[in-house]
């Protein structure tokens, strides 16, 4: 079993992905686009990017900083917003989940600031 080290730092990434994923109602950013149902997609979408890709990485400790973690959240809005076009389901999901997100990484970097 992975023996995931709790941090402060680590326990507040986890609340924040948690926090994100409550937003995704449809699981759109879950998992990772499946190319084999979407066999163009990683000819368009260089870095692909998803909460599950993320959770890994919070748990590997590979996020030294909140902007890291924010990196890989713009990606996943950035991937979705590129492949997809303006009048698609999924295009205007990204759009509501990037004004979610903002509200809520803007909460969690005052709170990553008071733990320092
Ligand atoms: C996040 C995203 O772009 C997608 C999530 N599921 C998909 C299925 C087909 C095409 C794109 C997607």
């Amino acid at each position: 079993v992975l023996e995931v080290q709790l941090t402060p730092f680590n326990i507040l990434l986890r609340a924040v992905l948690s926090q994100l994923q409550e937003k995704d109602q449809y699981s759109i950013f879950a998992q990772p686009v499946n190319s084999k149902e979407v066999p163009d997609y990683l000819d368009h979408i260089k870095n692909p990017m998803d909460f599950s890709t993320m959770r890994k990485r919070i748990d590997t400790h590979e996020y030294r900083s909140l902007e890291a973690f924010e990196d890989d959240f713009d990606l996943i809005i950035a991937n979705c917003m590129s492949y997809n076009a303006k009048d698609t389901f999924f295009y205007k999901a990204a759009q509501r989940m990037q004004d979610h997100g903002g509200v809520i990484l803007r909460r969690a970097r005052r709170e990553a600031d008071r733990i320092g």
